[in-house]
Order: C-alpha cells, then sequence, then structure tokens
C-alpha cells in the first residue's frame, strides 16, 4: 500500500513539523512541563516525610507534634500534587488538541490541492483515514506524552537521588536494571514502528473499502454484488483486527519485560537493604525510604517507558498526516511545469502517462486566447478528458509545459449537487452573491424558469434528502456556478445529455452562454458543441491529427468530417440544436 498510497513523513520531517506547529503555543507547553514537575516534587514529599518519622519513632524522639505536622505536610503535599495533575493534564490536552486541530486544517487544505492523480492511486479512503482514523490516534494520546516525560522524569531523577543519598549502595543496586530497561526499549523502537505504521494502512484500506461499497451502492445493488462487498469489507476489517492485535501483542511483550525489570529490582534492593542494615550503613528509616522511593519508582519508569509505545502510535499517525501536508512541497514542484501566470492558455510538447505501457497524450501543443474557445474531439478513450485535466491542472503533465490562468473552473462530468438549498448551491463560489446576482447567472444559464418552478424557488432544498434534480438540471446548476465564478478560463467536460434530446440543445446553449468572452476549453462528447467553437482539435489515441475552425476542417475532408458525417447522419439538421 504504501508505494501506492499517499506519503508517508519521515520522522525528521514530522519533528521539524511539529515544531513549527508549537509556535504560538511553546509557553503554554513550557508550563505544562512546570507544572508536571512541580506535582512530580509533591509525589515525593511523603517517602521522605516517612522516613524522617521511621528514624524518630527508633530514637524515641517521636511526638504528637511531629506526627501531626507530618500528617499535615503529607495532606497537603496530596492535594497540591493531585491539582497540579489536574490542571496539568487540562492545559496538555488543551494545546494538543488546538494544534492537532491546526494540523488537521492544513491536511484539509493541502488534500483539496493534491495532484488528482496521486489520490487516485492512493485512494480517497487513505486520505479520509489520515484525516479521522489517524487524527482521533493522536488526539487520545498526544496529551499525555509532555505530562507524562515531565512527571516521571522528574520522579526517576529525584528518586535515584534520594536513594543515593540515603546510601550509594541502593543507587548501585539500581544500575544492575539499566540494561535490561535499554534492552527492552531497544527491541521495542525496533519493532514496533513497522506494526503500527502496517495497522494504519490497514485502516486505509478499510476505510476505502467501507466507501467504494456506499458510493457504488446502486452498482452493488444492481448487480448483485453485496455479497461479495460484504466479504472485501470484512477481510479489510479482520485485517485491521489481525494488525491491531499484533500491536497488542507487541505491547504485552513490552510490558512483560518490564516486569521483568520490577523483579529483579525489587530483589536487588531488598537485599542490599539487608545488607545495609547488617553492616551498620544505614538506619531502619533510611531503609525504608530507599525501599518506598523504590517502590515510587516502578510506576513512574513504567509510565516513563510506556510513554515510547505512545510515541510509537503517536508518530505513526504523525508521519501519515504530516506525510500529506509536507506532499505539498513535491505536488507543487511535480506541477510546476503547470504554470498560472498567464491570461491565455499555452501548451507545449505536452506528453501524459497514467501508466508507463501506454501513453495518453504525446505531444500535445495548443493555445487559447481570452474570450476563444477550443472544443476537443475524437472517439471515445482518444485522451479529450486527459488533455482536459492536464490543462486544468488536475494532473499534472509528465513532460512538457501548460501555462493557464490563475481563476480556472472545471466542470467534469460528474456534478455534484450538494445537500442545501439552490441558493446554498450557487454560493459555494461567491458567499457574498445577492438573490438578484444568483437569478441573473441563472437566467443566463436559462434555469431561471425552472427554479421558480420549484417549490421554493432559490431556497428549495436539492441534493441528499431535497428535491431530486435530473443530470441536466444539476450541469445547469454547475454552469450557473460558473457564471458566478466569473473565471478567466472554464473547462467543460460534460457529457449529460444525449445528442438530439431536448435537453442536449438546452445545454448547449447554456454552455455557450456560460463560457462567453472568456477563454474556454470544451470536450465535445456532442460534435454540436464543437461546431460553435472557434477552433476545433482532433485527438486521436493521445496525438492531435487535425485542428482548424469548424468550416476549414469540414473543407479539409480529413478526419473531423468524416466524425461529422457520422454524427449528423440521419438528422434533418445537424445544426438544429446548436
Ligand atoms: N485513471 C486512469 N487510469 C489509467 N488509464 C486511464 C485513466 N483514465 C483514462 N485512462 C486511459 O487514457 C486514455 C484516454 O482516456 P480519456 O478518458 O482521456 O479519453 P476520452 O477521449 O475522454 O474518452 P471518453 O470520450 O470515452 O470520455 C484511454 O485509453 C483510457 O483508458
Amino acid at each position: 500500500m504504501s508505494d501506492t498510497g499517499l506519503p508517508i513523513a519521515s520522522g525528521r520531517t514530522s519533528m521539524r513539523f511539529a515544531w513549527r506547529l508549537s509556535r504560538g503555543h511553546r509557553a503554554k507547553l513550557l508550563l505544562v512541563a512546570v507544572l508536571g514537575i512541580g506535582s512530580a516534587a509533591a509525589g515525593l514529599v511523603s517517602p521522605a516525610v516517612i522516613g524522617v518519622l521511621v528514624d524518630a519513632v527508633q530514637s524515641g524522639t517521636a511526638d504528637g507534634r511531629l506526627v501531626l505536622w507530618s500528617l499535615g505536610l503529607m495532606v497537603a503535599a496530596a492535594v497540591l500534587g493531585a491539582i497540579g495533575t489536574g490542571v496539568t493534564v487540562v492545559l496538555a490536552a488543551r494545546t494538543y488538541h488546538a494544534m492537532l486541530a491546526q494540523l488537521r486544517e492544513e491536511l484539509v487544505a493541502t488534500a483539496m490541492h493534491l495532484p488528482q492523480g496521486m489520490v487516485e492511486r492512493a485512494g480517497t479512503g487513505d486520505l479520509i483515514s489520515r484525516s479521522s482514523d489517524d487524527v482521533s490516534e493522536i488526539a487520545d494520546a498526544a496529551p499525555a506524552i509532555i505530562p507524562a516525560f515531565t512527571m516521571t522524569g522528574f520522579t526517576i531523577a529525584v528518586s535515584l537521588i534520594g536513594m543515593t543519598a540515603v546510601d550509594w549502595w541502593f543507587g548501585l543496586a539500581l544500575i544492575i536494571l539499566l540494561p535490561i530497561y535499554v534492552l527492552t526499549v531497544r527491541w521495542y523502537l525496533r519493532t514496533a514502528p513497522q506494526i503500527y505504521q502496517a495497522e494504519r494502512a490497514a485502516m486505509s484500506d478499510r476505510a476505502q473499502q467501507l466507501m467504494e461499497s456506499q458510493r457504488g451502492f446502486d452498482t452493488i445493488t444492481g448487480f448483485q454484488l453485496g455479497q461479495q462487498r460484504h466479504q472485501r469489507v470484512l477481510t479489510a476489517s479482520w485485517s485491521v483486527v489481525g494488525h491491531s492485535l499484533r500491536a497488542s501483542t507487541v505491547q504485552n511483550m513490552f510490558f512483560g519485560r518490564l516486569n521483568l525489570a520490577e523483579f529483579v529490582g525489587l530483589a536487588a534492593i531488598l537485599l542490599t537493604g539487608f545488607i545495609a542494615l547488617r553492616t551498620g550503613q544505614s538506619t531502619v528509616g533510611g531503609a525504608t525510604t530507599a525501599a518506598l522511593l523504590f517502590m515510587r519508582l516502578f510506576g513512574p519508569i513504567n509510565q516513563f517507558l510506556m510513554v515510547f509505545d505512545t510515541l510509537q502510535s503517536v508518530a505513526a499517525s504523525l508521519n501519515r498526516m504530516i506525510g500529506v501536508v509536507s506532499a505539498d512541497g513535491p505536488a507543487r514542484s511535480q506541477v510546476a511545469r503547470s504554470s498560472t501566470e498567464s491570461a491565455h492558455v499555452h501548451v507545449e510538447n505536452v506528453h501524459f502517462h497514467y501508466d508507463e505501457q501506454s501513453p495518453a497524450l504525446r505531444d500535445i501543443g495548443l493555445s487559447i486566447q481570452p474570450g476563444e474557445s477550443l472544443a476537443v474531439v475524437g472517439a471515445s478513450g482518444a485522451g479529450k478528458t486527459t488533455l482536459a485535466a492536464v490543462i486544468a491542472g488536475i494532473h499534472s503533465p509528465t513532460s512538457g509545459t501548460v501555462t493557464r490562468p490563475e481563476r480556472t473552473v472545471v466542470i467534469s462530468q460528474e456534478t455534484h449537487v450538494f445537500a442545501g438549498s439552490v441558493a446554498d448551491n450557487l454560493r459555494l463560489v461567491k458567499v457574498e452573491a445577492t438573490d438578484k446576482e444568483l437569478c441573473e447567472a441563472l437566467e443566463t444559464v436559462h434555469a431561471l424558469s425552472l427554479v421558480r418552478t420549484l417549490p421554493d424557488g432559490l431556497e428549495t432544498r436539492v441534493g441528499q434528502g431535497g428535491t431530486p434534480l435530473t443530470s441536466a438540471q444539476a450541469q445547469q446548476l454547475a454552469l450557473a456556478r460558473l457564471v458566478l465564478a466569473n473565471p478567466d478560463l472554464a473547462v467543460l467536460d460534460e457529457a449529460t445529455a444525449e445528442a438530439e434530446s431536448a435537453e442536449s440543445g438546452l445545454l448547449d446553449r447554456a454552455a455557450r452562454a456560460a463560457i462567453s468572452g472568456r477563454a474556454s476549453l470544451i470536450v465535445a462528447h456532442r460534435l454540436s458543441q464543437a461546431a460553435s467553437c472557434d477552433h476545433i482539435l482532433v485527438l486521436d489515441s493521445g496525438v492531435v491529427v487535425e485542428q482548424g475552425n469548424h468550416a476549414d476542417l469540414l473543407a479539409a475532408d480529413g478526419r473531423y468530417a468524416r466524425l461529422w458525417e457520422a454524427w449528423s447522419r440521419g438528422r434533418v439538421s445537424p445544426n438544429s440544436d446548436s
């Protein structure tokens, strides 16, 4: 999956990105660290106080006042520690969620500009999984990281110093634990990242399967493929379960090794305490403090090392999210040959391959001046849609250069009607448009009378759950949107209506009105669309085989003339709908 999936950032890139993301939050993050250390310090008061009490009891100097003071101190430390921990966790969660929201915004913004080819190869499920599954993984785990590191790190350091101060033998006893911890962490860091990465990739695949099943619902029910799709979703879901189980197994093995270290550590400390008492190197109070400090260490040490597990999980998700955000760079450099600095369209020596075997476009050259219309015609599979996509910047050319105006709008074969009112659908491209402007745009594409017949006019709800629109009506709505957007270049690749239908004539007129006065490229699925354009380009197997205007091409009696003859055969007037 990874070779065809969206890019995954390296750890270093993610670190750099996370550092940039922390801008504006660093003071809060520092406060989280300081509060964490303060709370951890409060937790160390009790063992120290108990040690003093034990010694006082042993030496007979303990009295009620000392006990009460000690108790008061321990309660105050516990309360302060609890408040400090609570504030730390809430502040950390808030700060991380703000950073995460920023990352998600950047991810969505970048995803909108990724080359379509890249998203198609990876599958939209991968993108959706990165902006949902990965975000929740980070949201769940990340807030614990800084408090855990600072609180446990501080507790470990102070406990070690305290124990060594009681008797350096206790400090030495702990050193034998070091190799066990180092080896465990090394093993874990070698094993866990791939497992988490594979788990996230399986989640992407599951999202993809689910999404395809929803999108292709009609086809699936139409061809009775329900069982087959169900099986695919099931396989993808079980794959996630398998990977999650593998991750849990590695986690358990990790914790098992930590338990072994605890056992060895406790045995060493008890032995050291016994020897220290026997040789008179330590008092009972000192040994008690050392033992309590050591017992208190298990939790923080395990927590400290468990943060590595959290870190691996967060890093796997972060690398996937940042992979998309930083794909912006490569994606933009990929389209470097596509420039948007010009008011006209200029295409030179353009080649485009979907795959290595069969080039979809070969050595294309053309230009469209402002206000000029160019039609692309050719048999099915000739490369018309591909050429439109390359010119619109949806696909980057494999080689050659494309220059186009920045304000380019594409109307493709699939026009989506968004759930909302007709006005909402139009205002997508111009939020501030008045009702009058909306009506003018609809009038331009001959759709105003249609909208007036709808139950609530402009406010009629359309799209999912609303008044159903035919494909041709949806196309008219898209054309009205184009008029409102008022781009310098319009690329139309709409094949909604059959030739000679009442709708085809209406759509052709609507399209002509919508593109009037601006540079336009029209993928002419009906030759009536081409006849009215200033210039026509005939494609065959990705190569331009003819070009000129309608009259010249008919006079040349070549490929276009034959296409025209075939298309208009049987029609009373081939231009009747144009
Ligand atoms: N996403 C894709 N991946 C691989 N090959 C593709 C893809 N899209 C199109 N092709 C291939 O590229 C070639 C050109 O296809 P394209 O859709 O541009 O032709 P077209 O002239 O627009 O066809 P139609 O009129 O049927 O829409 C065809 O051989 C097609 O099979």
